[in-house]
């Protein structure tokens, strides 16, 4: 894009996410399935800069940017138009995205897009809404957005949109291996009714909360006890979508990862380590393995879409 005066341009800067433990019921008359999910921001980042501009348009960079649309479609395309109605703007915005998060990895890349237009075009527009609203638009552009605007580590319910800060102590490793292949969020989710309406997986659970061992590592900052509590409903229908998921989890666990699951509708599988010299031999092991596209070692958690130094060129 080009960069005219640069008081003019603002960059967001927004995190992935990873559900630590994801908890899904049975699907709700809308469509949705309500849940009870602990997010946890990690430090893979989109960063978004935006300069004023006539209408509302996007261009995308970065490894994946080809599988991103740039049409209306874009979560921050439709994120900046959702805004400027709400408030009553009639200014456009330029908006120029340079993708780091996996796209249709189970991260909410899409979803952090979102959040991250919102913050932008706020104070590129100065619009004067208050947090709660933008919470309430970051909701209707989607259930993982409103976490992509809080960060750290934080209990979902609802539909994943309504959420409360968690107790959490220290910083955690985790080696994140992508599948080469996205998986389609809704299609995860009809797999994981389809399952449990054959007998192939547990029914949905009648006490939909987050589990007391997963809470009281975080407030303990236990990586052991945090590894051990990991877990994910919706790994059993992205396996079954994508069975070659289950080897590259025992990779993982074969070299003494603390914990290993699919990134919430998957494919991207994470695995949690002691510290940064386990994740570089995990990340190793993954990578000799050859069933995986891509690995990154990563920390969490980090905070939500935040305004940062505009990134250039
Ligand atoms: C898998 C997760 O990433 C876990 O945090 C989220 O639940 C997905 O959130 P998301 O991608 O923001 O999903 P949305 O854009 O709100 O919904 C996309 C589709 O996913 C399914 N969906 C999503 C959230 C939810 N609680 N139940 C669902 O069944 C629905 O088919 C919905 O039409
Ligand atoms: N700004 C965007 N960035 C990435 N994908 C986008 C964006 N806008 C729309 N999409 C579309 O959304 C689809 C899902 O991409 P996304 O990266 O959000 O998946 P995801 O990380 O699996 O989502 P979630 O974890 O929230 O379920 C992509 O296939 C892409 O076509």
């Amino acid at each position: 894009m080009s960069t005219p005066g640069a008081t003019n341009l603002i960059t967001v800067r927004v995190p992935a996410k990873v559900n630590l433990e994801l908890r899904v019921g049975p699907p709700r008359e809308d469509g949705f399935h309500e849940l009870a999910t602990v997010f946890h921001a990690v430090a893979l980042f989109d960063d978004l800069t935006v300069e004023l501009a006539d209408d509302v348009s996007i261009v995308v960079d970065g490894p994946e940017a080809e599988l991103v649309p740039t049409d209306g479609t874009n979560l921050a395309v439709r994120a900046a138009h959702l805004l400027a109605e709400r408030a009553g703007v009639t200014d456009g915005v330029r908006m120029h995205l340079v993708k780091g998060i996996p796209v249709a990895g189970g991260m909410a890349g899409g979803s952090a897009d979102a959040a991250a237009a919102l913050v932008a075009c706020d104070h590129l527009w100065n619009t004067g809404l208050d947090r709660e609203e933008l919470h309430a638009l970051a909701a209707e552009l989607g259930s993982d957005v409103p976490f992509a605007l809080l960060g750290g580590t934080a209990i979902g319910t609802g539909r994943g949109e309504v959420l409360s800060p968690a107790l959490a102590r220290g910083e955690y490793h985790w080696v994140v291996a992508m599948a080469g292949r996205g998986l389609s969020t809704p299609e995860v989710y009809r797999e994981i009714d389809r399952l449990r309406d054959a007998g192939q997986a547990p029914e949905p659970p009648t006490d939909l909360s987050v589990s007391p061992q997963l809470m009281q590592a975080l407030r303990a900052g236990d990586a052991d006890g945090l590894g051990a509590a990991l877990s994910n409903d919706l790994q059993a229908a992205a396996v079954s979508l994508d069975p070659a998921l289950e080897r590259t989890l025992s990779i993982g666990r074969k070299v003494g990862a603390l914990g290993a699951l699919v990134s919430g509708s998957g494919p991207t599988v994470v695995f949690l380590a002691r510290d940064n010299g386990h994740a570089l031999d995990i990340a190793v092991a993954l990578t000799a393995s050859g069933g995986v596209s891509e690995v990154r070692r990563t920390i969490g958690p980090v905070g939500g879409a935040r305004l940062v130094e505009p990134v250039r060129g």
